[in-house]
């Protein structure tokens, strides 16, 4: 199967000149087209600085970050915008929308930028997409007026808008109760399912363990990895257990 991205000897380092410490010691990752992967670790341990670089959201003092057959690492920040814009989706733990924008507005604003002829089609696809997901009936309200679970459900909308081939989450279900958080998974399973990858950042063995591969960072480092069989629904606490055991084996 072809790698949506290959991530080889990646280095990131912060801080100023002998004060430098390697937040990103050296990993090397590679995530094929529709897998659905977690990355689990300590506090600290690099999880989020890991997706930035593999979106390449953020530049690296080391090593090769290859998305699609790009080298990210090569290209300038107009093109890289332009890929990150196009191919790639993202959901934070809290959606930033735009207060004086209702919730179809949010969804649509980043399509409609350079697009606006197409507008009528955008916002048809909007709809289906909020049909989908769960919150067809909330196109008018105010990001105010809807609940944790629905924003982060129009933050979703919004990332799949360009049909991305990979989404990257960093917390998607941090700050949502546990039946949101299942839910947004059944929609993350759904989305995989028609193919597109997903890499999600998360504290969470339930999260994780809905996910093909999981693999455990730190310090900079990824030290573990657990493979999973394709979620189908069933038994996810045997699921849930296989990642516990693993969490306590690699010491988070
Ligand atoms: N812009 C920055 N400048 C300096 N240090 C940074 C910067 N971004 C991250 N760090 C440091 O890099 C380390 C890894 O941060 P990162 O956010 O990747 O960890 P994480 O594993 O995602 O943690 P958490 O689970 O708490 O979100 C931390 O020690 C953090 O303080």
């Amino acid at each position: 199967m072809k790698k949506i991205i290959i991530g080889d000897n990646i280095v990131k380092s912060f801080g100023v000149e002998d004060e430098q410490r390697n937040v990103l010691d050296g990993v090397s990752v590679e995530i094929t087209e529709g897998e659905f992967v977690a990355v689990m670790g300590p506090s600290g341990s690099g999880k989020s600085t890991l997706m930035f670089a593999l979106s390449g959201m953020d530049s690296v003092n080391g090593g090769k970050v290859v998305f699609d057959g790009m080298d990210l690492t090569e290209v300038g920040e107009k093109e890289l915008s332009e890929i990150r814009r196009t191919k790639m989706g993202f959901i934070f733990q809290q959606p930033t929308m735009l207060k004086n924008l209702n919730i179809l507005d949010n969804i649509i604003l980043p399509s409609m930028r350079d697009n606006r002829k197409n507008a009528p089609k955008i916002s048809e696809k909007a709809r289906m997409l909020m049909e989908r997901v769960g919150i067809g009936d909330l196109e008018k309200r105010d990001i105010t007026q809807v609940s944790g679970g629905q924003l982060q459900r129009a933050g979703i909308c919004r990332a799949l808008m360009n049909n991305p081939k990979i989404i990257f989450g960093d917390e998607p279900t941090g700050a949502l109760n546990s039946k949101s958080s299942e839910e947004i998974m059944d929609i993350f399973s759904e989305i995989n399912a028609d193919g597109t990858a997903l890499m999600l950042v998360t504290h969470d063995a339930k999260v994780a363990a809905r996910t093909d591969r999981i693999m455990f960072m730190r310090d900079g480092k990824i030290v573990s990895e657990l493979k999973l069989p394709k979620f189908d629904g069933k038994d996810i606490e045997v699921r849930v257990d296989e990642v516990t055991v693993k969490m306590r084996e690699v010491g988070i």
